[in-house]
Protein backbone atom coordinates (compact mmCIF):
# COMPACT_ATOMS: atom_id res chain seq x y z
CA UNK A 1 0.00 0.00 0.00
CA UNK A 2 1.18 3.57 -1.21
CA UNK A 3 1.41 5.37 2.46
CA UNK A 4 -1.23 8.05 2.83
CA UNK A 5 -0.03 11.37 1.86
CA UNK A 6 2.73 9.92 -0.80
CA UNK A 7 2.89 11.46 -4.87
CA UNK A 8 0.93 9.26 -7.37
CA UNK A 9 4.35 9.41 -9.24
CA UNK A 10 8.20 10.28 -9.02
CA UNK A 11 9.97 11.28 -11.66
CA UNK A 12 13.71 10.95 -11.82
CA UNK A 13 16.98 12.94 -13.16
CA UNK A 14 19.12 10.05 -14.84
CA UNK A 15 22.72 11.50 -14.99
CA UNK A 16 23.96 11.73 -11.56
CA UNK A 17 21.07 10.41 -9.70
CA UNK A 18 20.28 7.22 -10.87
CA UNK A 19 23.61 6.27 -12.22
CA UNK A 20 27.30 7.54 -12.48
CA UNK A 21 27.45 7.82 -16.38
CA UNK A 22 30.12 10.24 -15.94
CA UNK A 23 32.96 7.78 -17.05
CA UNK A 24 31.36 6.67 -20.24
CA UNK A 25 30.63 10.55 -21.40
CA UNK A 26 33.87 11.42 -21.05
CA UNK A 27 35.24 8.85 -22.97
CA UNK A 28 32.64 9.15 -25.65
CA UNK A 29 33.27 13.02 -25.10
CA UNK A 30 36.76 12.25 -25.77
CA UNK A 31 36.37 10.21 -28.61
CA UNK A 32 34.93 12.72 -30.72
CA UNK A 33 36.93 15.53 -29.80
CA UNK A 34 39.93 12.78 -31.05
CA UNK A 35 37.82 12.08 -34.37
CA UNK A 36 37.90 16.24 -34.71
CA UNK A 37 42.14 16.28 -34.03
CA UNK A 38 41.40 17.99 -30.78
CA UNK A 39 43.25 16.78 -27.38
CA UNK A 40 41.69 14.51 -24.84
CA UNK A 41 39.72 16.40 -21.10
CA UNK A 42 40.13 14.92 -17.76
CA UNK A 43 36.69 12.91 -16.22
CA UNK A 44 36.80 15.80 -13.67
CA UNK A 45 36.23 18.44 -16.31
CA UNK A 46 33.65 16.72 -18.27
CA UNK A 47 31.73 15.68 -15.00
CA UNK A 48 31.61 19.68 -14.11
CA UNK A 49 30.20 19.94 -18.16
CA UNK A 50 27.05 17.29 -17.40
CA UNK A 51 23.70 18.09 -16.92
CA UNK A 52 22.27 20.69 -19.44
CA UNK A 53 21.95 18.05 -22.24
CA UNK A 54 24.56 17.07 -25.42
CA UNK A 55 24.76 20.59 -27.22
CA UNK A 56 25.59 22.43 -24.02
CA UNK A 57 28.15 19.54 -23.44
CA UNK A 58 29.80 20.34 -26.85
CA UNK A 59 29.91 23.81 -26.22
CA UNK A 60 31.26 23.04 -22.94
CA UNK A 61 33.92 21.14 -24.32
CA UNK A 62 34.91 23.32 -26.94
CA UNK A 63 34.95 26.57 -24.43
CA UNK A 64 37.69 24.49 -22.22
CA UNK A 65 39.49 23.90 -24.91
CA UNK A 66 39.58 27.88 -26.11
CA UNK A 67 37.80 27.43 -28.86
CA UNK A 68 34.25 28.97 -30.23
CA UNK A 69 32.52 27.18 -32.27
CA UNK A 70 29.22 28.03 -34.35
CA UNK A 71 25.91 26.59 -33.77
CA UNK A 72 25.77 24.63 -37.21
CA UNK A 73 29.52 23.11 -35.89
CA UNK A 74 28.44 22.25 -32.44
CA UNK A 75 25.09 20.32 -33.97
CA UNK A 76 27.23 18.12 -36.41
CA UNK A 77 29.58 17.39 -33.20
CA UNK A 78 26.93 16.87 -31.13
CA UNK A 79 25.68 14.34 -33.71
CA UNK A 80 28.91 12.26 -34.15
CA UNK A 81 28.56 12.03 -30.21
CA UNK A 82 25.52 10.85 -29.37
CA UNK A 83 26.37 7.89 -31.88
CA UNK A 84 29.26 7.26 -30.40
CA UNK A 85 28.26 7.27 -26.91
CA UNK A 86 24.78 5.24 -27.97
CA UNK A 87 27.28 2.75 -29.18
CA UNK A 88 29.25 2.74 -25.33
CA UNK A 89 26.71 3.75 -22.95
CA UNK A 90 26.87 1.34 -20.11
CA UNK A 91 30.39 0.19 -20.39
CA UNK A 92 31.73 1.84 -17.53
CA UNK A 93 28.11 3.51 -15.98
CA UNK A 94 27.56 2.15 -13.04
CA UNK A 95 23.81 2.32 -10.90
CA UNK A 96 23.76 4.71 -8.03
CA UNK A 97 23.78 3.41 -4.25
CA UNK A 98 20.68 1.61 -3.97
CA UNK A 99 18.50 2.34 -6.78
CA UNK A 100 17.75 -0.94 -7.62
CA UNK A 101 15.97 -2.00 -4.33
CA UNK A 102 14.53 1.54 -4.13
CA UNK A 103 12.49 1.71 -7.08
CA UNK A 104 11.59 -1.71 -7.02
CA UNK A 105 10.01 -0.41 -3.22
CA UNK A 106 8.69 2.41 -4.60
CA UNK A 107 6.75 0.94 -8.19
CA UNK A 108 5.70 -2.48 -5.04
CA UNK A 109 3.98 0.52 -3.28
CA UNK A 110 1.77 1.77 -6.04
CA UNK A 111 3.86 4.94 -7.20
CA UNK A 112 4.10 5.31 -10.86
CA UNK A 113 7.71 5.93 -11.75
CA UNK A 114 9.41 7.75 -14.38
CA UNK A 115 12.68 9.21 -16.03
CA UNK A 116 13.02 12.62 -17.16
CA UNK A 117 16.62 13.57 -18.44
CA UNK A 118 18.55 15.72 -20.59
CA UNK A 119 20.76 12.94 -22.12
CA UNK A 120 19.08 11.84 -25.59
CA UNK A 121 16.27 9.15 -25.38
CA UNK A 122 17.24 6.18 -27.19
CA UNK A 123 20.61 6.21 -24.98
CA UNK A 124 18.55 7.16 -21.75
CA UNK A 125 16.43 3.49 -22.46
CA UNK A 126 19.81 1.58 -23.42
CA UNK A 127 20.88 2.85 -19.94
CA UNK A 128 17.74 1.95 -17.97
CA UNK A 129 17.50 -1.72 -19.87
CA UNK A 130 20.97 -2.77 -19.15
CA UNK A 131 20.12 -2.02 -15.72
CA UNK A 132 16.64 -3.98 -15.57
CA UNK A 133 15.10 -0.19 -14.59
CA UNK A 134 13.01 0.18 -17.92
CA UNK A 135 10.11 -2.05 -17.13
CA UNK A 136 9.77 -0.22 -13.95
CA UNK A 137 9.29 2.70 -16.05
CA UNK A 138 6.07 4.37 -16.34
CA UNK A 139 7.52 6.94 -18.59
CA UNK A 140 10.75 7.81 -19.98
CA UNK A 141 11.10 10.90 -21.87
CA UNK A 142 14.36 12.41 -23.32
CA UNK A 143 16.32 15.42 -24.21
CA UNK A 144 15.16 14.77 -27.82
CA UNK A 145 11.70 14.54 -26.77
CA UNK A 146 10.91 18.21 -28.37
CA UNK A 147 10.07 20.68 -25.28
CA UNK A 148 12.91 22.76 -24.31
CA UNK A 149 15.14 21.36 -21.63
CA UNK A 150 15.53 21.22 -18.30
CA UNK A 151 16.15 24.23 -16.36
CA UNK A 152 13.08 24.72 -18.51
CA UNK A 153 9.76 22.87 -17.43
CA UNK A 154 8.50 20.86 -20.78
CA UNK A 155 10.21 17.65 -20.31
CA UNK A 156 8.67 17.51 -17.20
CA UNK A 157 4.94 18.81 -18.12
CA UNK A 158 5.64 16.28 -21.36
CA UNK A 159 6.04 13.45 -18.44
CA UNK A 160 2.84 14.55 -16.75
CA UNK A 161 0.73 14.64 -19.86
CA UNK A 162 2.09 10.81 -20.25
CA UNK A 163 1.20 9.64 -17.31
CA UNK A 164 -2.34 11.65 -17.10
CA UNK A 165 -1.45 13.48 -13.62
CA UNK A 166 -0.94 17.16 -13.05
CA UNK A 167 2.88 18.48 -11.43
CA UNK A 168 1.57 18.70 -8.25
CA UNK A 169 0.61 14.77 -7.63
CA UNK A 170 4.35 14.28 -8.30
CA UNK A 171 7.65 15.08 -6.95
CA UNK A 172 11.31 15.26 -8.50
CA UNK A 173 14.41 13.42 -8.08
CA UNK A 174 17.39 15.71 -8.59
CA UNK A 175 21.38 16.21 -8.54
CA UNK A 176 21.49 19.93 -9.96
CA UNK A 177 19.94 23.13 -9.96
CA UNK A 178 18.51 21.78 -13.68
CA UNK A 179 16.14 19.66 -11.76
CA UNK A 180 15.22 22.12 -9.08
CA UNK A 181 14.53 24.72 -11.72
CA UNK A 182 12.45 22.84 -13.85
CA UNK A 183 10.36 21.07 -11.10
CA UNK A 184 9.81 24.38 -9.53
CA UNK A 185 8.78 26.04 -13.06
CA UNK A 186 6.83 22.70 -13.42
CA UNK A 187 4.59 23.53 -10.05
CA UNK A 188 6.55 20.08 -8.96
CA UNK A 189 7.64 19.27 -5.27
CA UNK A 190 11.42 18.49 -5.79
CA UNK A 191 14.09 16.71 -4.15
CA UNK A 192 18.24 16.92 -4.19
CA UNK A 193 19.91 13.96 -3.68
CA UNK A 194 23.69 14.81 -2.93
CA UNK A 195 26.68 12.78 -4.56
CA UNK A 196 25.38 14.05 -8.06
CA UNK A 197 27.31 16.28 -11.05
CA UNK A 198 26.98 19.58 -9.15
CA UNK A 199 29.26 21.41 -6.83
CA UNK A 200 26.49 22.59 -5.29
CA UNK A 201 25.72 20.73 -2.20
CA UNK A 202 21.92 19.94 -2.19
CA UNK A 203 21.00 21.76 0.30
CA UNK A 204 22.00 24.81 -1.74
CA UNK A 205 20.19 23.89 -4.95
CA UNK A 206 16.69 25.34 -3.01
CA UNK A 207 14.87 22.19 -3.25
CA UNK A 208 11.92 21.28 -1.12
CA UNK A 209 14.41 18.75 0.56
CA UNK A 210 18.08 17.73 0.69
CA UNK A 211 18.92 14.09 0.76
CA UNK A 212 22.31 12.64 1.01
CA UNK A 213 21.57 9.49 -0.33
CA UNK A 214 18.51 7.74 -2.47
CA UNK A 215 18.16 5.47 0.35
CA UNK A 216 16.47 8.48 2.48
CA UNK A 217 14.12 9.34 -0.61
CA UNK A 218 10.91 7.38 1.49
CA UNK A 219 11.85 9.31 4.65
CA UNK A 220 11.88 12.52 2.67
CA UNK A 221 8.94 11.52 0.95
CA UNK A 222 7.02 11.29 4.44
CA UNK A 223 8.15 14.37 5.93
CA UNK A 224 6.94 16.20 2.42
CA UNK A 225 3.52 14.76 2.40
CA UNK A 226 3.12 15.76 6.61
CA UNK A 227 4.45 18.91 5.03
CA UNK A 228 7.05 19.93 7.58
CA UNK A 229 9.40 22.69 6.90
CA UNK A 230 12.36 21.82 4.77
CA UNK A 231 15.57 21.87 7.24
CA UNK A 232 16.80 25.74 7.30
CA UNK A 233 19.19 26.62 4.52
O1 LIG B 1 22.67 14.64 -20.56
C1 LIG B 1 22.89 15.44 -19.65
O2 LIG B 1 23.49 16.51 -19.81
C2 LIG B 1 22.47 15.14 -18.24
O3 LIG B 1 21.28 14.51 -18.13
P1 LIG B 1 20.40 14.48 -16.75
O4 LIG B 1 19.28 15.40 -17.07
O5 LIG B 1 20.03 13.03 -16.67
O6 LIG B 1 21.26 14.92 -15.60
MG1 LIG C 1 21.53 15.01 -13.49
Amino acid sequence: MKPAGWPRAILFDLDGTLVDSAPDIHAALNQTLESYGEPPLTLEAVTKMIGRGVPVLIERAYAALGIEIDPATRDRVAERYTKLYEARATELTVLMAGVSDLLRDLAAKGVRLGTVTNKPGAATRTVLEHFGLLDLMAVVVGGDAGPPRKPEPGLILHACRELGIEPGEAVFVGDSENDVLAARAAGMAVVAVAGGYTELMPEALGADRAIDRLEELPAALLALAEGDAAPDL
